[in-house]
């Protein structure tokens, strides 16, 4: 782990991180954002900071959301640290869109494992995102005896779009095991199989087996993902979104839950005028922070 740069934000610090990675193998880079509370001389010694992995959308890198989603400020309010993680795997090496079009290859890494060549190689997203940057995160920061942050456990995931469909399915994914402890997306695409970014996305990485991208579509795997206690999933999407009616689709999500344990259990918000930039992002960024803060026991 390598520090690119510190920056002050808010009453916190966002630290600009690069690594190799075991699961890419390439250099990654990821921001991470300490809350005030992680500078506080009187945070308790035995308490542990939660955590909120933001994954971000097509064509983004760690800085679109740490730049314009505000979550620092909802960081401080409620103490949690986060984590914004890049999109893909870049460089020289790492094969890419061959039509050259920014909804595949770099910065659009869909945060699943491929295993079609060329792109099995480096594009190994989920298991970067969900296994390999937290435990390293956790070795980085919680070294010489001080254990400040959880990236393991009390952690709660969410994310825009591309990164709104990797938060759900990474959540789902991990539900029996209860990896992360609270859900929610903003605009995400909820049903890949069934719409042109997604088809794209897994025809590329995953291939032409349809039974391969079940293992990776939420409407999917929610039907045989059994809830429980309160649960809920937060989404948020804006009816101005031009994507909403050709890659977005939320009411599919909303389909594929009837008549199971997640019925009345995902919340979509459509939201009246806005469309799928940082200024809806940024708007809905405090709703989504007091939701993980209470999933998270933070209040
Ligand atoms: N680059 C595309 C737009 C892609 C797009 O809207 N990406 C979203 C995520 S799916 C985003 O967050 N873009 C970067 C930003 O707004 O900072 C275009 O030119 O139409």
């Amino acid at each position: 782990m390598k520090v690119i740069k510190e920056l002050s934000a808010c009453g916190g610090r966002l630290i600009k991180l690069s690594h190799d990675s075991a699961s890419t193998k390439t250099n990654m880079n990821v921001n991470v954002y300490l809350p005030k509370q992680y500078y506080a001389q009187e945070y308790p010694r035995n308490k542990r900071i939660p955590t909120i992995v933001y994954l971000s959308g097509l064509t983004c890198t760690p800085d679109n959301a740490s730049e314009k989603a505000f979550w620092q400020f909802q960081a401080d309010k409620y103490g949690f640290a986060m984590v914004f993680p890049d999109t893909s795997p870049r460089g020289e090496s790492v094969a890419n869109d061959p039509e050259g079009s920014w909804d595949f290859g770099q910065g659009a890494g869909f945060y699943v494992n491929a295993t079609q060549q060329p792109y099995a190689q480096h594009y190994q997203m989920y298991d970067y995102v969900h296994k390999e940057l937290p435990q390293t995160l956790d070795a980085y920061f919680n070294k010489d005896g001080v254990a400040k942050l959880d990236f393991l456990d009390k952690v709660a995931i969410t994310g825009h779009s591309m990164g709104g469909y990797g938060a759900i399915c990474g959540y789902l994914k991990g539900y029996a095991g209860k990896r992360y402890k609270s859900c929610s997306a903003f605009a995400p695409i909820v049903n890949p199989s069934k719409v042109a970014w997604g088809q794209k996305a897994f025809k590329g990485y995953l291939g032409n087996e349809r039974a391969q991208w079940q293992e990776y579509d939420p409407c999917a795997l929610i039907k045989n993902v059994q809830r429980t206690g309160d649960d809920k999933i937060l989404i948020h999407v804006g009816d101005a979104d031009p994507f909403l009616e050709e890659h977005l689709k939320p009411e599919l999500l909303l389909e594929a839950v009837k008549c199971t344990s997640w019925e009345n259990h995902v919340q979509v918000k459509k939201v009246h005028g806005f469309d799928h930039s940082y200024y809806f992002v940024s708007t809905f960024v405090p709703e989504h922070a007091e939701f993980h803060a209470h999933n998270l026991g933070l209040i």
